[in-house]
């Protein structure tokens, strides 16, 4: 345990804890020339004053698709006298077509932006203000797959290209969900896999070369050794490819080799930090699953805790559910909470996605019970689930979960 006079004192470990943090910008982004430069051909013509081809980013988590796309932002708005205007926007923080065009306004237009005007006001404002000196506008829309109404979003910023007389409006999404594609309307699609460009997931030799190069200025000299570097780059490998992962760990490990008074990283420092972050990590795929897939998820958290009617037919301690019962379920919260519920082959694939990352497990039920029929196991705790899920659903006020929730059955 460390007393508040070693937590003040200058730390043994680290040298720069911050560029340890998966939210540092490091200047240099390696392995990732081709990907840059793709971003950079696509961005070029609005220097120009020219609309570029709308683009669609791709690729697991932590494979660099944020990080290359700002580096590239931040090099075409270093280069003076260009007619380029871009926005970056989180749209986990804006997931709506009227908080994205407030977005964009409140970047170029600062003093506009706080007079509460409505989305058709900000159309007109933003239509004039590119006219105005053929600007070309780039929405860089991060996480896209939030934003709620989605197509209408796209089809207000592809309708200004069509409504002004010059200048234009180019945009480049970004996204890590697989299923992202079959959601949108096919209008949309076209218009915004213009080009695209896919993030393959980092090889375990280069992970190890991100967080070499991370360790060398984070971490004092002599602290973390290549075993330790090449146990984090293949554990990250192993978890998709991702270097956020691995980020993690090592920073974890500093922490944890400081916490223990060490003055270097021990590779049981290193084996403990991998297993926190995987068991974080689950946590967080879950905070960024769509809100539907939560609803599912929910659904099968709440008959977990229950039983199901599979552990009262088999009077057993199994908590399989049925998939009829997880969908009746799912549709009576979603009532509750006053959102239309999904139809059932939506609801197939969200139990298809939740698989696919690890958070259940579904198998044919044979013939024994209740004819075919699909089963579902929850693979991680239940309390820590529904916890999870309750903060993000909910924002964790008991009342409010209270009035939602269906009675149990
Ligand atoms: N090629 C690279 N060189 C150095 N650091 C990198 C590189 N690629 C990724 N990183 C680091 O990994 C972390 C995650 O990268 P980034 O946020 O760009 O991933 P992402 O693909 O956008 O992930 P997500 O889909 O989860 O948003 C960041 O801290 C970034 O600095």
């Amino acid at each position: 345990m460390q007393t508040l006079n070693d937590l003040l004192a200058e730390s043994k470990i680290f040298a720069k804890r911050e560029v340890l943090s998966p939210h540092y910008t490091p200047q240099k982004l390696i392995f990732r020339e081709s990907e840059i430069n793709s971003i950079e051909r696509a961005l070029a013509p609005s220097l120009k004053g020219q609309r570029g081809r709308n683009l669609f980013v791709y690729g697991k988590t932590g494979t660099g698709k944020t990080s290359c796309t700002r580096y590239v932002i931040g090099e075409v708005n270093s280069i003076p006298n260009n007619k380029a205007r871009i926005s970056y926007i989180n749209c986990r923080i804006y997931n709506s077509r009227f908080r994205v065009l407030n977005k964009i306004i409140s970047d170029h237009l600062p003093t506009y932006s706080k007079r509460g005007y409505g989305a058709v006001d900000l159309y007109e404002k933003l239509t004039g203000w590119i006219e105005e000196d053929s600007k070309i506008l780039v929405v860089t829309l991060d996480e896209i797959d939030v934003v709620k109404d989605l197509d209408d979003l796209i089809y207000t910023l592809t309708r200004i290209n069509s409504d002004i007389k010059a200048g234009g409006v180019t945009i480049i999404g970004i996204s890590n969900k697989v299923s992202f594609k079959e959601e949108l309307d096919p209008r949309s699609l076209s218009t915004l896999y213009e080009s695209e460009l896919v993030f393959a997931p980092y090889h375990p030799d280069e992970i190890y070369g991100i967080i070499k190069s991370r360790a060398a200025e984070g971490f004092k000299k002599d602290v973390v050794g290549d075993d330790i570097l090449k146990y984090i780059s293949a554990a990250a490998a192993k978890e998709g490819g991702d270097a956020r992962f691995s980020l993690k760990v090592l920073s974890k490990a500093g922490e944890l080799a400081e916490e223990r008074g060490r003055t270097a990283v021990l590779m049981e420092d290193a084996v403990e930090a991998v297993r926190q972050a995987e068991n974080d990590i689950v946590y967080d795929v879950i905070a960024t699953l769509p809100e539907h897939q939560k609803l599912v998820l929910y659904s099968i958290v709440m008959l977990t805790d229950s039983g199901g009617t599979y552990k009262k037919l088999t009077d057993g301690v199994d908590t399989y559910l049925f998939s009829g019962e997880v969908y009746n379920r799912y549709k009576s919260l979603s009532e509750g909470m006053h959102k239309s519920a999904k139809s059932e082959r939506w609801y197939r694939n969200y139990v298809s996605e939740l698989e696919m990352q690890g958070l259940i497990m579904s198998f044919d039920s044979g013939k024994g019970i209740r004819g075919h029929t699909k089963l579902i196991k929850l693979l991680y705790p239940t309390k820590k689930t529904k916890a999870v899920l309750e903060k993000d659903l909910f924002g964790g006020a008991a009342e409010q979960r209270a009035q939602v929730l269906p009675d149990e059955e």
